[in-house]
């Protein structure tokens, strides 16, 4: 859908894209940086809206440099600051962004009631937008986006000033912009927690350069960490410790978590390197003829991908969810 190749920005004094190669499939990605990570810029570049200073672009196989009008024709876009025009109604407005893209008269305006029927913005369709609360103003800035039907659409920042209830259903209906409609879409967001929940891809940048990009159960999965918690007997009066040991000689990378939930016993923290960790670990116990009181998995969440290693083991201790 998009693959870029070190594509830079400058401007006189700051490199907003720093050599940014990626490649973005169908779906729903995740664009996730800080303020001025250089989001929006990329999204300029993508729609051939500004040229790049260095490298090269490609929206849909078409080259951003030549065929900015082309992507802009097939590719919506959601602009993150408000632009709407007051006086007018949602249904005048995006009837007017379905006729700009080129639908006939009759076309846009049954295309615009669709549409503004999937973002929820039916029953007010004819009030002037200036009433509009913001959540409402981010639907139909979604809504325009969505009218001519194109093949990949571009969010940016659309949770911006919701509430956390506007959040989650924004978040539900750019999901289902791909489920229901086959629209790949590609969202900004500088909060990483609220990609995990929608996006089949996350791509992380900072300071315009490229942090990672991969799915997003690699982001929660491949840093699993498993709390494990083990009785004592009278062979192992300290079962933990026994437990370690074993662990350590048989080459797994185990800590001790100390202290774990309050009225449990030590918690040791390994990090899973698959199936065969956890059958590691029951054969461990077993033949130590100790009983096993937990051992969980802790997803991680996006965030922590940015967090010390020691950070979250401190964290994996106590809750083991
Ligand atoms: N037209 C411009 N002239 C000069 N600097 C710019 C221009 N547009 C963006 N920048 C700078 O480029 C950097 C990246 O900006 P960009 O808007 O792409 O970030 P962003 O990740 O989208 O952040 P935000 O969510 O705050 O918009 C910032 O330092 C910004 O100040």
């Amino acid at each position: 859908m998009i693959a870029t190749e070190s594509l830079s920005k400058r401007f006189p004094r700051v490199t907003a894209l720093d050599r940014l190669s990626v490649d973005v499939g169908p779906g729903v990605t995740g664009l996730v940086g800080a303020n001025g990570a250089g989001k929006s810029t990329l999204i300029k570049i993508l729609l051939g809206l500004s040229p790049a200073t260095e490298g090269r672009a490609e929206v849909l196989g078409l080259d951003v440099a030549t065929k900015g009008a082309d992507i802009r024709e097939r590719v919506g876009y959601m602009p993150e600051h408000d632009c709407l025009p007051p006086d007018v109604s949602a249904t005048e407005f995006v009837v007017h962004m379905a006729r700009m893209s080129g639908l006939p008269p009759t076309a846009a305006r049954e295309r615009t009631a669709d549409t503004l029927r999937h973002v929820g913005l039916y029953e007010e369709r004819y009030r002037p937008i200036g009433g509009y609360s913001t959540g409402m103003k981010q639907r139909v800035k979604l809504a325009q986006a969505l009218v001519h039907d194109p093949q990949l659409v571009f969010l940016d920042e659309p949770t911006n000033g919701l509430d956390p209830v506007g959040r989650d259903e924004m978040l539900g209906l750019i999901r289902r912009i791909y489920t229901d409609f086959g629209i790949s879409v590609l969202v900004t967001s500088h909060l990483l927690g609220e990609l995990e929940r929608t996006c089949d891809h996350v791509v992380v940048v900072d300071g315009g350069k490229l942090l990672r990009s991969s799915s997003t159960t690699d982001f929660t999965q491949t840093t699993t960490t498993l709390a494990i918690e083990v009785t004592d007997t009278d062979e192992h009066p300290d079962g933990t410790r026994a437990v370690r040991e074993a662990l350590h000689a048989r080459g797994a990378d185990v800590v001790d978590g100390g202290g774990g939930l309050p009225g449990a016993g030590h918690v040791l923290l390994l990090t899973a390197q698959g199936e065969e960790t956890y059958d590691l670990v029951r054969d461990v116990v077993a033949d130590l003829g100790l009983g096993l009181v937990r051992m969980e998995q802790r997803r991680h969440h996006i965030s922590e991908v940015f967090k010390s290693e020691d950070e979250q083991r401190k964290e994996a201790v106590g809750h083991g969810s």
